[in-house]
Formats: structure tokens, C-alpha cells, sequence
């Protein structure tokens, strides 16, 4: 291990970046929080603001990726979809088995410079995440609780206000709805099976319902879906965790663009488009852990330097009040302040934990973990 891992993987500095990413999240949210009385003069206005402070804040997750951990993420894709991204709004359909997919998803977001404004339809509980889920209200991010009773309404509302949305954006659908687990694919398998659908090796059964409200309401602003596969090499299983303490992983995804138009209208149709789709997303998978590769050309674009200047715009403001404060702290000599100041610091761990956590496939939810219901039809 070199020296610079060494330092990578010491303890005060996942906490200093944590640190940073906490305070810095804290003030962008509070800005968020303010511009609010903007909505009713100028909705596009505040969005447009928005999407810049949301920026501020994912970059710096995207900073991690990129710059500290120096994961590398290939593009793989074809020059006639290459040449449409990051020029049009676009549904991004991905498999969920990787506990920093969104991440990877990110990087290329900010790429092709859609960061700040792209989009998710989120399980709610992810609302409720400080910072990320703060900024996400801003940021008009599609939530749906999973029941599909309640879902139904709330997110075609919320998919429809998204039609005048003044940026470009990439609205990401994990359709499988949950993180692949062994468990949870042997119960989707059953239901493939009980609805006479093929098997999928690689990825659970998708759920239709979903893409089927997000393509009949976003039709027309967004013009394409964005068909996207990802891995990683040599069976690497990285975690945020990993990224915190300076390792490096190998990404490769597949992205290829379908127009819109090609996507049938009718509701039934349409869910069987998305099934043969995973179908074939799968015959990607199978390819890629036989050959190590995804069809198509190597097409990564460069990282660009905006997110680490932006991380070190942060850390410049917020790390020097913090080594004065710690100076002033055990000059005083005051043991009530200095152990209240670490009980601090352990609340705040702990809550970063709790947030680390929820990225964990482990501490995942029991969506689709349930046995399937016996089809009597
Ligand atoms: C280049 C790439 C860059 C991309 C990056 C772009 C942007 C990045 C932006 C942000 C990054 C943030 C990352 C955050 C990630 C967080 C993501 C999540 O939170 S994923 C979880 C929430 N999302 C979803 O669930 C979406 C998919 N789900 C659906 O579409 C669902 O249909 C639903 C709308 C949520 C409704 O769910 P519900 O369960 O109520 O209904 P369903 O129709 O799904 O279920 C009933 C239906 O399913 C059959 N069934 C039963 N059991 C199973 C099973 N185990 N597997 C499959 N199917 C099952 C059942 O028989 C019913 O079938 P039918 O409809 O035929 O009757
Ligand atoms: C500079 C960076 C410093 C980083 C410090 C740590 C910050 C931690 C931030 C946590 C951010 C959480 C944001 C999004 C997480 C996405 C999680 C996810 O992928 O959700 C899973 C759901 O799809 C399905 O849930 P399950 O049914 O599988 O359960």
C-alpha cells in the first residue's frame, strides 16, 4: 500500500469529508429553504437555482467517486446515441444490484452536465434521509411509497409537473423496484414463472407499472430511454464505504438510446416491451461476466475538474473555522466542553453512519422478499 492510500484510509479523514459534506449540505439546504418565495413569482427561476445548489451538494459525492477513490467508470455506447446525451431529457432504465449504482449514474450525469437536475422516482423513505432527501424536495424528485393504490395518483401528479421542467434531465427508474438479492430473485422467479414469462438470470422480474406512468406522462418533453447496464470487473462489490476509505473500483456500463416513439402507448404492450427489454439487458449481463465486456465502443467522456473545485471551494471555507474552533476547544481546558464537544461528534457519526446505511444492501428493505401471491388465474 502506497503512502497516499495509506493517508486515504486513516479515520480522521473519512470524518473530515464527512464533516465537510454535513456542513456544507446543512447551508445548501438552509439556501434551498430560501429560495422557496421565489416558486409563486418565478417557478423557473427557482428551479433553475436549485438545480445549482442541488449540484453543489451531489457533486461532492460524485468528488468521491471520481477524485478521491479514483474509481474509474467505462462508457460503453453507441456514436448515434452518444451524440443525443446530455442534449435531451431522457427516462434512464438500470439494474439495482450494486450498493453504488446511483453513484455511477451520477458521474455520468454530471458529464454530460445534467447532475443538478436529474431525477429518480424514489422509494419514499429516502424523503426522510437528511440532506439528500432535503435536497431532493427541491429538486422535485418523483417519490412513491410502493403501493401502488396510493402510488398511482401521487406520482402521475408528480410526473406531470415535471413536463414544463426548464433544464434538460435524466430521470432514473430502477424498474426491478429493490436491490437484487438471492432471496428476493428466487420469489420474482416464481412470479416470472407463474405470469409464463422467461427467466432472468441477473436481474429480478421488473415491475411495469412504474414505466409505464413515467413514459405516458413525461412523453414528449423527454424523447428517449436511456437503456442502461451496469457492472463491475473482476466481481468487485463496491460500497460507499469502500469509496470513503480511498479504494478504487472498475465500472463498466452499457448505455444504449431508444426514441421514444418506438415505445408502444397501449398499457399491456407497453409492459411487455419492458419485460423483453430486461430480457435482453440480461443477454448483456451473461455477456459481460463471460467476456468482460459490453457490446458496443468504449466512449467514456472525461471527468471534468467542476466537482472537485467545488469540494475544495467547501472544504477551504469550512476546515479552517474547524482547527480554530479545536484550538480555542483544548486552550480552554474546560472538561465539560470538551466532552460535551465529543458527544457531539459521536451523534454526528452515528447519524452519518445511519445515512452510509442506507446504501446498504444488507440493511435493505423486505420489498419483494415477500413469498409471491399464488395466481389462480
Ligand atoms: C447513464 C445513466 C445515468 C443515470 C442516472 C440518472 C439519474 C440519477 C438520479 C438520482 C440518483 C438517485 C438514486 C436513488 C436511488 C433510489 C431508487 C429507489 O428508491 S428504487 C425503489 C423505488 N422505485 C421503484 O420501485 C420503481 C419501480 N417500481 C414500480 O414501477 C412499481 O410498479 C411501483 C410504481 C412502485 C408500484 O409498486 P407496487 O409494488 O405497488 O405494484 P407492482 O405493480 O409493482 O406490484 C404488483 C405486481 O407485481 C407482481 N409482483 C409481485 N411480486 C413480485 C415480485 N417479487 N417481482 C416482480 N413482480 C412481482 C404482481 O404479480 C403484480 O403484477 P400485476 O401488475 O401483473 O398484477
Ligand atoms: C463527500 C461525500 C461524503 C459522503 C458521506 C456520506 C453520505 C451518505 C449519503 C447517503 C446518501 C443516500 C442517497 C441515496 C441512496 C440510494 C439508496 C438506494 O439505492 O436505495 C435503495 C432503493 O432503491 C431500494 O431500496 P431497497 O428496497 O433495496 O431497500
Amino acid at each position: 500500500m502506497g503512502v497516499w492510500q495509506l493517508i486515504k484510509s486513516q479515520f480522521i479523514c473519512l470524518l473530515l469529508i464527512c464533516y465537510v459534506f454535513l456542513v456544507s449540505g446543512l447551508i445548501i439546504n438552509l439556501l434551498q429553504l430560501c429560495t422557496l418565495p421565489l416558486w409563486p413569482i418565478s417557478k423557473q427561476l427557482y428551479r433553475r437555482i436549485n438545480c445549482r445548489l442541488g449540484y453543489s451538494i451531489a457533486s461532492q459525492m460524485v468528488a468521491l467517486l471520481e477524485w478521491w477513490s479514483g474509481t474509474e467508470c467505462n462508457l460503453y455506447s453507441h456514436p448515434e446515441s452518444y451524440k443525443y446525451f446530455g442534449k435531451e431529457s431522457a427516462i434512464v432504465v438500470l439494474n439495482h444490484n450494486i450498493e453504488i449504482d446511483f453513484l455511477c449514474g451520477w458521474t455520468f450525469c454530471e458529464r454530460f452536465g445534467v447532475l443538478g437536475s436529474s431525477k429518480v422516482l424514489a422509494k419514499k423513505e429516502l424523503a426522510y434521509v437528511p440532506l439528500i432527501g432535503w435536497m431532493w424536495y427541491h429538486l422535485e424528485i418523483v417519490f412513491c411509497k410502493r403501493k401502488w393504490e396510493e402510488d398511482r395518483r401521487t406520482v402521475a401528479q408528480s410526473l406531470q409537473n415535471l413536463r414544463d421542467y426548464p433544464e434538460n434531465f435524466w430521470f432514473l427508474l430502477h424498474c426491478e423496484g429493490t436491490r437484487f438479492t438471492e432471496k428476493k430473485h428466487q420469489i420474482s422467479m416464481q412470479v416470472a414463472e407463474s405470469k409464463g414469462l422467461p427467466k432472468l438470470k441477473h436481474h429480478l422480474l421488473p415491475r411495469t407499472k412504474g414505466f409505464n406512468i413515467t413514459v405516458q406522462n413525461l412523453r414528449g418533453p423527454v424523447t428517449a430511454v436511456y437503456d442502461s447496464t451496469l457492472n463491475f470487473r473482476n466481481n468487485e462489490t463496491p460500497t460507499l464505504l469502500g469509496l470513503l476509505s480511498g479504494k478504487k473500483y472498475h465500472g463498466d456500463m452499457y448505455v444504449r438510446r431508444i426514441p421514444m416513439e418506438s415505445i408502444p402507448e397501449d398499457e399491456g404492450e407497453c409492459g411487455a416491451w419492458l419485460h423483453k427489454l430486461y430480457q435482453e439487458k440480461d443477454q448483456f449481463q451473461e455477456e459481460y461476466s463471460q467476456t468482460g465486456r459490453f457490446p458496443g465502443a468504449v466512449l467514456t467522456p472525461a471527468r471534468r475538474p467542476w466537482t472537485l473545485l467545488n469540494w475544495l471551494f467547501w472544504a477551504s471555507v469550512l476546515l479552517y473555522p474547524l482547527a480554530g474552533l479545536l484550538v480555542r476547544l483544548v486552550s480552554s481546558g474546560s472538561s465539560a466542553t470538551i466532552l460535551t464537544t465529543a458527544a457531539l461528534c459521536v451523534a454526528v457519526s452515528v447519524g452519518m453512519r445511519w445515512m452510509i446505511g442506507q446504501t446498504e444492501i444488507k440493511k435493505g428493505s423486505s420489498y419483494g422478499n415477500k413469498d409471491a401471491p399464488v395466481n389462480n388465474n
